[in-house]
């Protein structure tokens, strides 16, 4: 491998890399939420730098590893890094904001922020191509909510890494079908540092081999094959509290947001099972006066933002409104945003179930409790889409619901495959 180019920009193996230590220790509390940031720092010196040593050490029975070479880490403990930042959840009306790798693994918030993600150039054709793009993106379209129509104020586009041989067949959330663009040449570049960051953080969560993956996460390494990408014109631009729809990802998905342009918050929130859309029991309606606030997540130009497994199925997430945005030289107001997702291929749109009204179905999740019991399914459900679109009738749709069911490693169980188990 080259040691000449000392470019920044995270190798296939974060742990190897020459990412800051900021980073790193991003990377180690995300895996080791309950130890003290001092202990991470000594344990990441002792280590040489390695992640993956510090790590393993950090996994070994607490032995006498702790208070060695304090004196070497306080100069980072004087760094501005929020270490007392406290593990607790943000209060109701509450929000909490973070700015940095460091402060986001701090916290209970299940992501992780990667700053100068691409290196300056890349990022910066990026941006180019894909304002360029944007330019031809649709007006924002109307969706129903709760008998509510609800206009999402920014415009996207939906890509697809090989619309020649993917059948471009995908609907969106509002189960209108999407015109899929392929990635723009800086997009594919970019894709190969997003899926060695994604799976360089599933590795170290969950073992190469995925052998302590929680329920319903593919084992098989992430890769990006569709990516929906966001523009936010101004300030007030912005995409309400929501969950991505599942019905391509499936169970336990995982998610890359790379933010170019404009600086913007994007907000997180913990949902209870009560707040569920579907499947709610009223009665139990006034608990969600009581969820918590918000983290507010700080994501400049060229940062990545990856949503963990379980991040879908128990936390919202929004691009918040602000008053006022820092121009950015290229971008002027706009920020732009791919999130790369990966698609199962047991759920291609060919695959998908239809309701009685003939409109692909939508599949959702059930809210539950996060960080979730590894072993316990989650519970989902498939579901008439035509309560979402403006354009299709009343509003009722057929009705039709049944649950969805996975095996272990998030794959779909159709009908006839469980009744064939069952014969
Ligand atoms: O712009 C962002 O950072 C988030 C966009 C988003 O939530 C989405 O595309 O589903
Ligand atoms: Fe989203």
């Amino acid at each position: 491998m080259s040691t000449t180019n000392k470019r920044r920009h995270p190798s296939p193996d974060l742990s190897d890399s020459e990412d800051s230590t900021d980073t790193k220790l991003a990377i180690l509390l995300s895996l080791h939420p309950s130890v003290a940031l001092p202990t991470l720092l000594e344990t990441l010196l002792a280590s040489n730098g390695s992640v993956t040593a510090a790590s393993s050490l950090l996994a070994a029975p607490p032995a006498k590893k702790q208070a060695r070479q304090q004196s070497s880490l306080s100069k980072f403990l004087q760094q501005p890094l929020s270490t007392s930042k406290p593990l607790r959840p943000p209060k109701k009306g509450e929000t909490i904001h973070l700015y940095t790798p460091l402060s986001v693994s701090a916290s209970l918030c299940p992501v992780t922020l990667l700053h100068s993600f691409l290196p300056p150039a890349l990022a910066t054709s990026l941006l180019q191509e894909l304002l360029h793009e944007s330019n031809t993106f649709a007006a924002p379209q109307s969706f129903r909510l709760f008998d509510r129509e609800v206009t999402s104020p920014h415009t996207n586009g939906f890509f697809l890494r090989n619309p020649e041989v993917e059948a471009n067949e995908y609907f969106s959330y509002q189960s209108r079908p999407l015109e899929a663009r392929p990635y723009t040449p800086s997009m594919l570049a970019a894709t190969q540092m997003v899926e060695a960051a994604v799976n360089s953080l599933l590795d170290a969560r969950y073992g190469a081999l995925r052998e302590n993956k929680p329920w319903g996460l593919s084992p098989q390494p992430w890769s990006t094959n569709a990516a929906l990408v966001n523009r936010y014109q101004g300030a007030k631009q912005a995409v309400g509290w929501h969950t991505d729809e599942v019905t391509y990802l499936g169970p336990m998905a995982v998610i890359a947001g790379l933010s170019l342009g404009v600086e913007r918050e994007f907000r997180v929130r913990r949902m209870h099972p009560s707040d569920a859309d579907k499947g709610g029991d009223p009665a139990k309606k006034g608990e969600e006066r009581e969820s918590e606030g918000a983290y507010a997540v700080h994501l400049p130009h060229n940062s990545l933002v990856i949503m963990h497994p379980g991040m879908q199925e128990g936390w919202k997430h929004c691009v918040h409104p602000v008053n006022a945005v820092d121009l950015h030289p290229v971008a002027g107001d706009v920020r732009i945003n791919i999130t790369y997702r990966c698609y199962r291929r047991s759920l291609r749109p060919e695959l998908t179930p239809k309701c009685k009204c003939k409109l692909p179905m939508m599949m959702r999740a059930v809210f539950g409790p996060d960080p979730p019991d590894p072993d316990t399914p989650r519970k989902y459900f498939w579901t008439c889409a035509a309560p979402y679109r403006v354009d299709e009738g009343d509003g009722k749709g057929c009705s039709e619901f049944w649950w969805a069911e996975f095996d272990a490693d998030g794959e779909p169980l159709w009908g006839e495959e469980k009744g064939e188990e069952k014969s």
